[in-house]
Parts: C-alpha cells; structure tokens; sequence
C-alpha cells in the first residue's frame, strides 16, 4: 500500500501477541518499526495480546488456566489478574516503550468510552464426540464496536494502544481473544490494512516449511485449507479474524512475522512480505 493522499491518512491496524514480545530487544524494534510507519505518515493502531505473561501472573498466584478450544476459561479471580496483566503490565510497557520513541501514545482497553462492547461467549465443545456447552466463564465476544475515540486520536495524531479486555453493557468485564478483538475493531475502523504480527512468515502450505509461503490469497479459498488441515492450532483464531475484519470493512489483511522488525517496516510499499488475504 502507498502513501498516495497526504491527506487521507491510511490506517493501519497491528494485532500484537504476547509471543512476539518475549524479547525486550525485539519488542522496541517492533515498536521502532511501527513507529516508523507513524512516522511516514500513515495512522497507526496497536490492539495487544499477553496470553503468556497472563499465564506467569496465574501461576504465580497459583490460579489454574485452562484454555478450551484457544480460549483461556477465565473465573472472576483470573480476571483480575488478566485485566491486571494486561493494562498495567504489558500496555504501560508498550506506551512507554512508544513515548520514549518520541510518539504520543495513548494506552487503552475495549471499556474507554466503550470502544468495545462484550457479551459472555456461549461455547460448546466436543466432549466424548458430542457437542456440550461449557461454562468459560468472564470469556466474552465482541458484540459491538464504537470506534470514535480511536478516529478522534488519530486525527490527533496519537497512536492508541489496546488491551483486548472489554465489559458488557452492564459493567461486567471480559477476557477477549486477542485476535478477535482486533480483527473486530480493524473491520469497524475500515481499517486500510490489517497486520497480524505471528512468530512465522505467513500463511504456508505446508506449516513447517517456509519455503511454501502462500504470498496471496482469497478469503474463499481459506476454508478449504481449515477443513484439510493446511491451518492448525494458533493460526485458525488468526485467519478467523482477517475474515471478521475483511467482511466488516478492512480494505486488506496480511500476516507477517512480528519477530522480523526489517520486513514490518517496509510493508507499506511492499506487497511480498507475508500473507496477503483479499476479499
Ligand atoms: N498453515 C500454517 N502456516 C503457518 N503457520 C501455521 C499453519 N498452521 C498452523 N500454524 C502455526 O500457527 C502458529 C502461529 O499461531 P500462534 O502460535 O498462536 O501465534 P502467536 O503466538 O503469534 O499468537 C505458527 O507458529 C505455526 O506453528
Ligand atoms: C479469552 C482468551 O483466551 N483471552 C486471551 C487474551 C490475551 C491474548 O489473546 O493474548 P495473545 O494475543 O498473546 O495470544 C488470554 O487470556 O490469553
């Protein structure tokens, strides 16, 4: 994607998980990266994960997690330690980080005047080959999304930095899925172009060899590598959400390795770099 209208500034939206930033060093050069792209002129939102520093918060507090089918069932006192996890650890870090890149960097979460409004996951899952409900507990899905705060922080030129925890419009909190929150929110922004940052190149036809790169695709033909198993585990919820963002108004997705900061940053004139999926 160009920078074609200084005046229309594009936005694009980086989904960042809790893998990518296990490496302080790594994570600023992520940031840099970002930073740059800011810099050159284009609007920048971060929606942030944290699975494995919220998996050290419950151990440490000797709290069972326990994820069912990529959702981590999440009690009223896991909450507290999510929530905790992750807007005054790792959003606190990543708007420092920003600020002391020289950004102007607002930290977040789905409850600020109610960017995202939950409701509590209804989940079933197969148990002895049957379809059951569980109870997965303050797990929530995005129900709705209000994106004008963010609007009105761009066109002040911060960079909003979001934790994926929303409320219902009771006031009740919820734990969402990093990826669906973002791709939630890149599709209710019209996001120019959707990043999920993984720890590998993109999408590949054969998971273990980065040889087989799928540089573009279209969402139908996604499925059909779901159903053959092409896309396992951690990918699937990832592939869901550029599916969420491209129906709900995303111009383009793409997923890219958040652990390579050289190729982030020349995303924007280079339609190479990892995945693209096309409506
Ligand atoms: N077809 C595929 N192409 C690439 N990666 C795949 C594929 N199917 C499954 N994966 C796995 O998905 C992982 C990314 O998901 P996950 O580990 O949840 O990422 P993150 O920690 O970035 O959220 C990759 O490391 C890879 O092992
Ligand atoms: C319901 C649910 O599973 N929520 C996730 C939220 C954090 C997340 O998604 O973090 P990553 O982006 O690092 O995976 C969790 O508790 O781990």
């Amino acid at each position: 994607m160009e920078l074609e209208d200084p005046e229309s500034k594009p936005i694009l939206l980086f989904k960042y998980g809790g893998n990518a930033m296990s490496d302080d060093r790594l994570k600023k050069e992520i940031l840099k990266s970002i930073g740059a792209l800011h810099a050159q002129g284009f609007n920048v939102v971060i929606v942030h994960g944290g699975g494995p520093f919220i998996k050290k918060a419950l151990n440490e507090a000797k709290i069972e997690s326990e994820f069912i089918d990529g959702q981590r069932k999440t009690t009223a006192e896991a909450f507290e330690y999510v929530e905790m996890t992750l807007k005054g650890k790792v959003n606190s870090n990543l708007v420092s980080l920003l600020n002391g890149l020289g950004h102007k960097a607002v930290g977040l979460s789905g409850q600020d005047g109610q960017i995202v409004i939950a409701s509590k996951r209804q989940h079933e899952t197969l148990i002895d080959g049957e379809r059951k409900a569980v109870d997965l507990g303050q797990v929530g899905d995005v129900a709705r999304v209000n994106p004008g705060l963010i609007h009105l922080l761009l066109e002040n030129n911060f960079i909003p930095v979001i934790s994926c925890t929303a409320a219902d419009e009771t006031g009740v909190g919820y734990n969402v899925n990093g990826d669906m929150f973002a791709g939630h929110l890149a599709g209710a922004l019209k996001a120019d172009e959707y990043v999920v940052l993984t720890d590998v190149d993109g999408l590949m036809k054969d998971k273990d060899d980065p040889s087989t790169l799928i540089n573009t695709i279209q969402l139908n033909d996604l499925k059909m590598l779901v159903d053959d198993g092409t896309i396992q585990g951690g990918m699937i919820p990832k592939i869901e959400s550029c599916e969420i963002a491209l129906n709900k108004g995303t111009k383009s997705a793409r997923i890219i390795n958040g652990t390579k900061p050289g190729q982030l940053q020349k995303i924007a004139g280079d339609s190479t770099i990892g995945t693209n999926i096309k409506k």
